[in-house]
């Protein structure tokens, strides 16, 4: 199996994001540059990390009108990424239109839908105006997406039993919201640790500052490999 854990390189500039690709390898981890590095770095930074040997998951959700989203789903093919993302709820005919954009770039990456991002509880979804539950809304968004022929989705590793169970073994489930036991949770609301993510189902495991954060994010990053052996 490839190697499931995914870095969130949430730092406000490159440099801090190569030193930290500096320490660590393509064999333990891939990366994630995410609105806030690609803001300020752009795709040089996405290309410094290919140079190293990382996969790069864009982690850019795009979010948008579907002839919008398609040219952002070719410009991210273009450069290369291993996977890309857009939210579930920008509707069938959005998904369609960045799936058709993927599978017409010479190099596919994963196309992968957020459901309901991890920091979202069912309270949050209640003052938005949804009636549904955070788990049922990631189920419905899920089948949906699964029906418009994208390879996975982001969702809590709180939902991957069911999902893996409703979707079968080879559709993606990237799970952020990882926490070590005893982490702070901070932002996020529906967290997992490592072992129980990947006991639920989980493919791809995201962490940014259980490992970002770290003193040490090396030994973090050996420490979910020692939790999931
Ligand atoms: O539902 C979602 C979708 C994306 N994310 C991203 O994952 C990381 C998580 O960072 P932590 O520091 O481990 O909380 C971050 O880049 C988010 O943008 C998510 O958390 N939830």
């Amino acid at each position: 199996m490839s190697d499931p854990v995914i870095v969130a390189l949430d730092y406000p500039d490159a440099s801090q994001a190569l030193a930290l690709a500096d320490r660590v390898t393509p064999e333990l981890c891939r990366m994630k540059v995410g609105k806030e590095l690609f803001t300020r770095a752009g795709p040089g930074l996405v290309e410094a990390l290919q140079e190293r040997g990382f996969d790069v998951f864009l982690d850019l959700k795009y979010h948008d009108i579907p002839n919008t989203v398609a040219g952002a789903v070719r410009a991210a093919a273009d450069l290369g990424v291993w996977m890309v993302n857009v939210h579930a709820g920008g509707g069938q005919r959005m998904m369609e239109a960045a799936r058709n954009a993927v599978e017409a770039s010479a190099n596919r990456p994963l196309l992968i839908a957020v459901t309901v991002l991890t920091s979202m509880s069912d309270e949050d979804l209640a003052g938005m105006g949804y009636r549904e539950t955070a788990h049922q809304r990631v189920m419905r968004l899920a089948s949906l997406t699964q029906d418009c022929g994208l390879d996975g989705v982001v969702s809590s590793a709180q939902e991957a039993a069911e999902l893996r169970a409703a979707h079968g073994e080879d559709f993606c489930l990237v799970t952020p919201g990882i926490r070590f036991a005893g982490d702070a949770a901070g932002d996020q609301r529906r967290v997992v640790t490592p072992r129980n993510a990947m006991d639920a189902g989980s493919t791809y495991l995201v962490m940014g500052r259980s490992i970002t954060g770290a003193e040490d994010p090396l030994a973090a990053l050996k420490r979910v490999h020692a939790e999931l052996a």
